[in-house]
């Protein structure tokens, strides 16, 4: 079983709407109770964020509703000058009527005036269970509101994959219940939410008994990296190994450069007469040979290879198969991924694959759902890590599990990045560590040294500055896991 496995619910694992039905029927009975505190956890949550002011509570027909209705009765105790407008009423007996009969304050009209009135707008239409279009006078109403607060998500926002069912408010802040869900972290949802903050409702430990988290956000909890001990030596840290193409030299030499500064213990470089030649002047730090790649996989310390990075077809073609072959792990990116084009089934048996957008739509074709899901069913059917590259990375396990992070910065967006990424985790794994848990650790690491490099380097980086970051961004990590070899 793996670390995250075991990981359970801790807090970085994320909710789906379906896993919260499922905890609530187990909770039947203390439903109420997990309603009462939720509305005045978001009421005590406005009260940090705002000063009094006028405030109206948007109220739909369910639970997120009921919510709604117990922040009005604690803001208004508190003193503050509170209305609700329900969208429609809850429906007869239900939680959430209950909930609005102890509103005993103002109710007005769910119309854009009333909206226009408000100084601040909680959102409590609907949840993140929310599976068709949002209704056009809700959006109406949305667009006259001044500040917004959103209870579970910004209503419309499907809590799985981050699509927005049409217009969605634009909060300042979503009060995230129990757990924050994948779609708070997923674009464009992320962009709606504002600051998204987590609160505890009271649920307990037992309601998460039966579930097995499947969505995580990527943080160092979730990978323990190997620790360095004092018996190491190269071999132990682990061999990366690549085809350097004779064309574009750059983009390997960023991948190995990459590899040892995040810590392999040796980067093998082959490729042919011509580019082995140039390879040893630009690479001092690597053993460059001629090899060809069947000669080169009779060597059982060089299972871990990063294919791709500056190679032609022609180069990928007179490699990659052998490696599979030779069943190595093999991280594929950029020429392995051309050389797939409208093929996913040639890219058969590869450990990691690390598509932008336009390299995943031209393997696997258009994306028809989210891209959350079209992660998975690739991951699911190559039976490969897939790390769909973005502001809002997934990481896509072939048995289903899948992180989202959101630990980077813009200013990875150069070129070369994508190069160092591949390297980062090739240099994991050849460690020791699973494709999925060092995909994820490689992800998260390649953040953290574009932050740190961004700071040092005042904002605008190159990929040549976040290689020299990546030892104190792993650094970060270790630190940040309590597991640091200075402790
Ligand atoms: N464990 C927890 O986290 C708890 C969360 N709580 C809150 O409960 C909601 C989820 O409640 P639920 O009733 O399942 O969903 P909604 O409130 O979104 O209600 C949906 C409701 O609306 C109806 N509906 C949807 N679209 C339309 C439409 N176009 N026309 C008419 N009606 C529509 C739909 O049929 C449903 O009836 C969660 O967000 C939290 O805020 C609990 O308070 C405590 C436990
Ligand atoms: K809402």
């Amino acid at each position: 079983m793996s670390h995250s496995e075991r990981m359970s619910f801790e807090t970085n694992a994320l909710l789906t709407p379906h896993e919260t039905l499922q905890m609530d029927a187990h909770m039947s009975s203390s439903l109420e109770f997990l309603m009462e505190n939720a509305g005045a956890m978001v009421a005590r949550l406005i009260r940090q964020h705002f000063k009094s002011c006028r405030v109206l509570v948007a109220c739909g027909p369910g639970n997120n509703g009921g919510d709604g209705y117990v922040v009005a009765r604690y803001l208004q105790g508190w003193g503050w000058p509170v209305s609700v407008a329900p969208w429609k009423k809850p429906q007869h007996g239900s939680l959430a009527a209950r909930a609005a009969q102890e509103w005993t304050g103002p109710i007005v009209a769910f119309e854009a005036a009333e909206a226009m009135r408000a100084e601040l707008v909680v959102d409590a239409v609907f949840g993140a269970g929310l599976s068709r279009p949002l209704p056009e006078d809700v959006v109406h109403f949305f667009q006259h509101v001044p500040r917004c607060v959103a209870i579970d998500v910004p209503s419309g926002v499907d809590g799985v994959t981050g699509a927005c069912w049409g217009e969605v408010p634009q909060a300042l802040l979503t009060v995230a219940l129990v757990r924050k869900r994948p779609g708070h972290l997923l674009e464009p949802a992320t962009g709606r939410c504002g600051q998204v903050v987590c609160v505890d409702i009271g649920m307990p430990e037992e309601a998460f008994s039966g579930l097995k988290a499947r969505y995580w956000e990527n943080t160092p909890s979730l990978w323990p990296l190997p620790l360095q001990y004092e018996q190491d030596h190269k071999y132990t840290r682990g061999v990366v190994s690549l085809y350097g193409g004779a064309h574009m030299p750059g983009a390997a030499r960023f991948a190995s450069d990459s590899a040892r500064h995040t810590g392999a213990g040796l980067v093998c470089v082959s490729s042919s007469e011509e580019g082995a030649a140039l390879y040893r002047t630009v690479l001092p730090g690597c053993v460059v040979d001629q090899k060809t790649p069947y000669d080169s996989v009779k060597d059982q310390r060089r299972r871990v290879w990063v294919c791709g990075p500056g190679l032609t077809f022609k180069e990928v073609e007179s490699v990659l198969p052998t490696l599979l072959e030779a069943q190595c792990h093999v991280i594929a990116d950029a020429g392995a991924l051309a050389w797939a084009d409208g093929l996913p089934e040639k890219l058969r048996g590869v450990k990691v694959m690390t598509p932008h957008l336009g390299e995943f739509v031209r393997v696997f074709g258009p994306v028809r759902t989210s891209r959350l899901e079209a992660a998975q069913q690739a991951s699911k059917e190559t039976g490969s890590v897939i790390v769909l590259k973005g502001a809002d990375t997934v990481i896509a396990a072939p048995d289903g599990r899948t992180a989202i992070n959101r630990h980077a910065t813009p200013a990875l967006a150069t070129a070369g990045s994508g190069d160092v990424l591949s390297g980062i985790i090739a240099a994991l794994c050849a460690s020791g560590m699973p494709a999925w848990e060092a995909s994820c650790a490689a992800v998260w690491i390649h953040g953290e040294a574009g932050r740190q490099a961004a700071q040092a380097k005042g904002g605008w980086i190159v990929a040549e500055d976040l290689i020299t970051f990546l030892g104190k961004a792993r650094h970060a990590a270790e630190k940040s896991q309590k597991l640091s070899i200075n402790r």
